[in-house]
């Protein structure tokens, strides 16, 4: 058992991968194994997360999450504990291995009552696992919203309870701000669902016990967490131009400063030079706090041997340059108005897929209503499931997709599962964050990393700025995520 962590990468598989794994374990073990393996860690993880618990209140539902729950329950009695196990379900229909735990519990003593102790230490999750098909309703949902209302821990055992384990869309109430500390054991596979959309939410920190069954694992992952980009020392005798040439392309009328943002990035990514090629006729034409720009006219840049990052406060403005940078730019990344004009222009599509057929490499950045413009569907449809949505990108266009939001995910157009990254977090909600990524990636891609790494790195370490954001200094804005410095 540990805890998963954004420093090192994992493989996640879904619900249907997953229920193969176990049918191959299951049948090579001795019965009732895993849910006693599974059992066992969550009583072990319950007692290191509240030693001193006078009453652990464990919910158990009507499957085999709930069979965990008893077993859990029965080890904690075994141990001293006092657990009060709450069953919602009918005994005469629970799974086998269910009923056996059922049963053990009964025998090491636990207290089983119909409604919730009036007071807990700690609650147990146990109501739905992977077997969740409808959003919680009745008692279930009364005692999901009763275990999250204090502000005593919770321990989800393998997947919050009306949470998709696939998707991360949470059936009950989005917007609810729940009270409790949140903990998930997850068992035998690590689950998409737990770490994009509501899923990091609802999950809080997430443990992980493969119940001695890696070796069981035959198949290729649905998805990967990604961890952190190996360190490329730079060699002595290397140059400016071994790191590359950004331009940036945007900063229309009143938009200036996300283009001088997404070079800012690029220039504290590393990049060899970054140009800033602005779409105001009015620009000005040096930024004195970074001089390190080079501020053009984006009219007048030469896209070819360049890494293009193009849309930051682009405008409708950025539209007549999007030709260019899509036929001539070595690299390029599409960001925010690129890709709305995109949308909204067919003959555009066609070019970025033409594109896409010569292999050249290119990253679409969209948020997810970005994305949603791009692929005629809406807001909630992308959300609704963020790895299908950057995967249908990814191979409608022939490019690298990063759809960008709390776990945000990176597809390309091969075989290849997507990536999920680990970092980041609310403090990146702020304007601006979105354009520092695109710089960062424009970056990447300019020392010549392919696609996909370029994307999966700067998201990583975009994320990772953010999450080791001293606690005490001033809010992060996007200039100072840009220079990396907290000012
Ligand atoms: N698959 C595995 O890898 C392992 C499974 N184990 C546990 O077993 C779980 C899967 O067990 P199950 O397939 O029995 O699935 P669950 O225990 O998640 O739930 C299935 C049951 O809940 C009912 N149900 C679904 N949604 C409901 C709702 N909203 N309200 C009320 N009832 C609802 C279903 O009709 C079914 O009876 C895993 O999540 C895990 O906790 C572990 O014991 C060991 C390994
Ligand atoms: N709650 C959050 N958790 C994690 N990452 C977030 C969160 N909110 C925003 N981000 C990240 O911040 C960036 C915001 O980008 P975007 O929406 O394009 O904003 P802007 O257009 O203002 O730059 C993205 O990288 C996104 O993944
Ligand atoms: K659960």
């Amino acid at each position: 058992m540990h805890r998963i962590t954004s420093a090192s990468a994992a493989d996640l598989f879904d619900i249907a991968a997953t229920r193969r794994i176990e049918q191959t374990a299951a049948s090579a073990l001795p019965p009732h194994t895993l849910m006693q393996r599974a059992g066992l860690a969550a009583a072990r993880l319950a007692m290191a997360l509240t030693p001193h618990a006078r009453t652990i209140w464990v919910a158990c539902g009507p499957g085999n999450n709930g069979g965990d729950g008893f077993e859990a329950a029965a080890q904690l009695r075994h141990r001293g504990f006092f657990p009060v196990v709450t069953f919602l379900g009918d005994e005469s229909r629970l799974p086998q291995d269910a009923k056996a735990s059922l049963q053990r519990a009964r025998d090491a003593g636990v207290t089983f009552t119909s409604e919730p102790p009036s007071t807990f230490e700690l609650a147990v999750d146990a109501l739905l696992g992977i077997g969740s098909t409808r959003p919680p309703s009745g008692a279930m949902a009364e005692w999901l919203v009763r275990m999250h209302a204090g502000a005593q821990p919770v321990l989800a055992l393998d997947v919050p309870s009306g949470l998709d384990a696939d998707t991360g869309t949470l059936a009950s109430d989005p917007d609810r701000v729940p009270a409790s500390t949140r903990t998930t054991l997850t068992l035998l596979t690590l689950k998409p669902g737990l770490f994009t959309a509501q899923g990091r939410d609802a999950a809080g920190t997430v443990w992980f016990d493969d119940l001695g069954c890696s070796t069981f694992i035959q198949e290729s992952a649905t998805a990967r967490l990604a961890g952190p980009p190996d360190h490329a020392p730079r060699t002595h005798a290397s140059h400016k131009g071994s790191y590359g040439d950004v331009a940036v392309i945007g900063g229309a009328s009143g938009m200036t400063g996300a283009a001088l943002l997404a070079g800012s990035a690029a220039l504290h990514s590393g990049a060899g030079r970054v140009f800033v090629g602005l779409l105001d006729p009015v620009a000005m034409s040096v930024d004195t706090s970074q001089p390190e720009l080079m501020l053009r006219d984006a009219h007048a840049l030469d896209l070819s041997g360049m890494t293009a990052v193009c849309g930051c406060g682009g405008g409708d403005a950025v539209r007549e340059l999007l030709p260019r940078a899509l036929s001539t730019a070595a690299a390029l990344v599409l960001d925010a108005d690129a890709l709305n004009a995109i949308a909204a222009d067919p003959s555009l599509q066609a070019q970025l897929m033409a594109r896409g057929r010569t292999g050249a490499p290119t990253v679409l950045t969209p948020h997810p209503l970005e994305a949603a413009r791009l692929l005629g569907d809406t807001t909630g449809g992308v959300q609704a499931n963020r790895l299908a949505a950057a995967r249908a990108l990814a191979l409608r266009f022939g490019a690298v997709t990063v759809l960008k939001g709390s776990g945000t995910v990176i597809a390309d157009a091969t075989d290849a599962p997507p990536v999920i990254n680990p970092t980041g977090n609310a403090r990146l909600a702020t304007a601006g964050t979105g354009d520092v990524l695109a710089g960062m990636i424009g970056a990447a891609l300019a020392r010549r990393r392919p696609a996909f790494e370029a994307a999966c790195e700067a998201a990583w370490q975009h994320g990772h700025i953010a999450d080791t954001w001293p606690a005490d200094a001033a809010p992060l804005t996007a200039g100072a995520l840009a220079r990396r410095t907290p000012a």
